[in-house]
Order: structure tokens, then C-alpha cells, then sequence
């Protein structure tokens, strides 16, 4: 009903705090628009959600129960699936908010014994998801630095049977570079910080973060806010109710072990110019970690492959080529995947101004209802800039990728230029020299 949009942010009044309205929840239409209170309100307990449960959307205040309770009802009585789609800026709120949701159909939905498991299941993979996703910015103690798709798959009776959870655009740059006043991945200090002492043996680690290059870039490897040894003891244990086995465990802080010791290895150019390692003491623990011989792992870290054609040459690598691998490469790598989520964030904007401002704005002038026309920007045009048809952002990176000759960043920027240089959304920094060239 076109009426419910107009109405003002409700003030949600606790019983137990009387004067502690939570104006940061309202409704546009069906979405809720809710601004981080940064502060435990108590809107989020089992009476709370017995409140939401079975009730009409608008009968009660806006609340992120009300969402997973009507996406829920609505499944049942039309048969079909639903989504609740989550987004906002860095440190809104969303981790939080789909959490809530997750628990809300913990608790609410109708559950046989044996169906517990699969319950425990998708609420535990949160904390080892976070432990392996997630990190502290300077926006966000704990920030995920991956998009996550989950979905709860329920019988005809409305009963969960079962759900994946799918990651995807992880910012592994992160991995090999920090910025001031940022951590690398939670799980590298949980594991130094909690992990039983024969482990960080048997792993050839030392619980000081600041001893790895990896993590203490962004000098800030021991945040007080943070308690990364609680928290190791969450994820081990939710590590056992998701079937790790210890081989499995043994498996994969091996590789999060050699990541740091890859990181404190210490290259240095010899007299013609190319890399060494005279120190191969992180050598033998990463070669010992991912079972592979010392003098293989030397050769693949100084060296690199060429293939010509049915030729394949060693060359000697370059201390410069080497930073391709772990700098150059890194930045440019993440521009593309900065691209991609801007680009999807585009894409999400165009979804909320189909649904939820022309949609209300069709059902006002339809129901004849007097209203003020509120201007906004239709972004159609950037998604168009990026995603048209022989003419976009992504079919001249595609022309650019699959013509015949050398491909360069350059080359990548003269062609954008050339074809959308006019746009008007288009701006573009010309860098002082491209990756390319320092080759
Ligand atoms: N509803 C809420 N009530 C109280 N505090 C909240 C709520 N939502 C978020 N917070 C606080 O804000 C912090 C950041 O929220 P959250 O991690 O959910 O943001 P996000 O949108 O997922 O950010 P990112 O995109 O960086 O992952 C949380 O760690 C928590 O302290």
C-alpha cells in the first residue's frame, strides 16, 4: 500500500528503555533502511522475534525480523523462492543484520531433531567464514572482504533441510599488503594469539604477530578491540561441528603457516642482477608445510617459466620481476576486482530504484494519490557506460584482451579514451608510467 511508504520513521519504543527511541529503522515499501546504532539495543531477543512471528509486515515497527519473517510466509503460501538482499556501504551493518536473519530462522522455524545439525551447520560456518573473510579496516573492526551468497533450502512444510553458503570476490590482496591502521585476515592472528603451542611448533611459528612481515604492515597486528584469542576458540570449535577433521586442520594452517613464512623470505640481487635467497631457513618450513622439495620451491621463487610456443625456457628472474608477483600484480589485480564491485553496487542501485522509487512512485499516480515528486539520479547511464554492448567498459577490456599484439594497461586506457573519453561520467587519471613498461 502506497500510504505505508509515506509514513515517517517509526520510533520504536523498548518497554525496558523508555526513552531510547531507535529511529534507525524505517520502511520504504517493502525495504527496510536501517542506519548502524553501534550500540546493543535488546531488539534482538526470542520475544522480539515471537513478536514478528506470523505478524502483517506493517502492523508492527520496522524491523530486520519483519523482512525474514514476511520472505518466510511469503515462500510458504506462494511456493516459490524468495531472496533478502543486503547491502550498504563499509560498516553498516549487513554482517550483523544477516546474521539476525539467520538466527531469526533458527529459532522461528519448525525443526525435527535430526534437522539441528543442519541448523548448527550454516549458523557455526559464520564465525570460520569471518575468521578466514574478514578484517579489521579503518572503517571496520571486522569488515568482510568477500561477498557471501547463502541460501536456506526448506521442504514443502516449511521445515530448513539444508543451505549453502557461496564466497566469492575475496580481496586476496590483503594477504601480501595492508594499509596503515589495518590487519591482515583475522584467522593468521587467532591462530598465533589461540593455537595450541605443539601446533605453532609443528608449524614453525612464533605467537608474535609483529615477526611477520604479513602482518604487521598496517602496524596495528594487536588491536585492543579485538580478542583474537577468544575468538580462535569459537572458530576451533565450530571447526569440529562443520567436519574438519584434524588432517583437514593440519592441511590448512599448513598453508596459512607458509604464507607468513613466504612473507618473511628475504630476496636480495646477486652481481648480475637477479634474485637469491642466501636465507633459506623460511625456505625448508614452507617446503616441510605444503610437502614439496626445498630445491624445487627455490628454483619456482627465483626463476620463472616462459612458454614459447612448444618451447619452455627457464629464465632467471629479475629482482624487479619478482615484485610483479608481489606488489605490481597485487595492485592491479585489485583495481579490476574494485571495479567489479563497483560495477555490482551500480547494478544493485538500478534494482532499488526499479522496486522501490518508481515502482511507489507508479502505485501514488495510479491510486491517485497527491505527491511530490522526489528527484533522483538514475545511474543507468554508468551501468550503461560500463556494460553496453560493443561500446562499454567491458567489451573494449574484452576487444583489448583477445586482439592480436601486446596488450598493455596503456594501450587498455588509450582504447577507453578513444571510445568513451567523452562520456560524461568517464574520467580517467593517466598514470605516470604503466605496470607494463617497468618490465
Ligand atoms: N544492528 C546492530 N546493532 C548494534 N551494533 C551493530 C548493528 N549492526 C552493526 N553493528 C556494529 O557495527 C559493526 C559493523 O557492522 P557489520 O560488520 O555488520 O558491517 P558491514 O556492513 O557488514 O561491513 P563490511 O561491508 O565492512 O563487512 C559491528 O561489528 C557491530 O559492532
Amino acid at each position: 500500500m502506497a500510504s505505508h511508504a509515506a509514513s515517517l520513521p517509526h520510533v520504536f519504543l523498548q518497554p525496558e528503555m523508555p526513552f531510547l527511541p531507535t529511529l534507525f529503522m524505517t520502511y520504504i515499501g517493502t525495504l527496510l533502511v536501517s542506519v548502524n546504532p553501534y550500540q546493543e539495543l535488546g531488539i534482538y531477543t526470542v520475544s522480539q522475534m515471537e513478536l514478528y512471528q506470523g505478524v502483517n509486515f506493517f502492523e508492527l515497527p520496522p524491523h530486520v525480523y519483519a523482512i525474514a519473517d514476511n520472505a518466510y510466509r511469503m515462500m510458504c503460501s506462494e511456493l516459490n523462492n524468495h531472496f533478502i538482499l543486503i547491502s550498504g556501504e563499509s560498516g553498516a551493518g549487513k554482517t550483523e543484520a544477516s546474521k539476525k536473519i539467520l538466527q531469526y530462522f533458527a529459532v522461528t522455524c519448525p525443526m525435527t531433531q535430526s534437522l539441528q545439525i543442519a541448523r548448527d551447520r550454516l549458523l557455526l560456518s559464520n564465525p570460520v567464514l569471518e575468521a578466514f573473510g574478514n578484517a579489521r579496516t579503518l572503517r571496520n573492526d571486522n569488515s568482510s572482504r568477500f561477498g557471501k551468497y547463502m541460501d536456506i533450502q526448506f521442504d514443502f512444510q516449511g521445515i530448513p533441510v539444508g543451505g549453502h553458503i557461496i564466497s566469492y570476490l575475496i580481496e586476496k590482496s590483503r594477504v601480501v599488503y595492508q594499509n596503515q591502521g589495518e590487519r591482515n585476515f583475522h584467522i593468521f592472528y587467532q591462530l598465533l594469539a589461540g593455537g595450541e603451542e605443539e601446533r605453532l611448533a609443528f608449524l614453525g611459528l612464533e605467537r608474535d604477530p609483529q615477526l611477520y612481515k604479513y602482518l604487521s604492515q598496517g602496524h596495528c597486528a594487536k588491536e585492543s578491540s579485538i580478542n583474537d584469542k577468544n575468538d580462535w576458540k569459537t572458530v576451533s570449535s565450530a571447526f569440529s561441528v562443520i567436519d574438519f577433521t584434524e588432517a583437514d586442520l593440519e592441511n590448512l594452517f599448513g598453508i596459512i603457516a607458509s604464507v607468513l613464512h613466504l612473507g618473511n623470505i628475504c630476496f636480495e640481487e646477486d652481481d648480475q642482477g637477479c634474485a637469491t635467497i642466501p636465507d633459506t631457513h623460511e625456505i625448508k618450513w614452507i617446503a616441510k608445510l605444503l610437502g614439496v622439495h626445498p630445491a624445487v620451491l627455490l628454483e619456482a621463487l627465483t626463476h620463472r617459466k616462459i612458454e614459447a610456443k612448444t618451447e619452455e625456457d627457464f629464465t632467471r628472474k629479475t629482482v624487479i620481476g619478482l615484485l610483479d608477483i608481489y606488489g605490481f600484480e597485487v595492485f592491479d589485480k585489485n583495481g579490476f576486482e574494485q571495479f567489479c564491485i563497483n560495477y555490482c553496487n551500480e547494478k544493485l542501485q538500478q534494482l532499488l530504484i526499479e522496486r522501490t522509487l518508481k515502482a511507489e512512485q507508479a502505485e501514488y499516480e495510479m491510486e491517485g494519490i497527491e505527491w511530490e515528486p522526489i528527484k533522483y539520479f538514475n545511474n543507468k547511464i554508468i551501468c550503461d557506460l560500463v556494460e553496453e554492448r560493443h561500446k562499454g567498459i567491458i567489451s573494449i577490456l574484452d576487444e583489448e584482451c583477445i586482439r592480436p599484439g601486446p596488450a598493455t594497461d596503456l594501450s587498455f586506457l588509450e582504447k577507453l579514451e578513444e571510445k568513451v573519453g567523452t562520456h560524461a561520467h568517464f574520467e580517467t587519471l593517466v598514470p605516470v608510467c604503466s605496470f607494463a613498461d617497468i618490465h
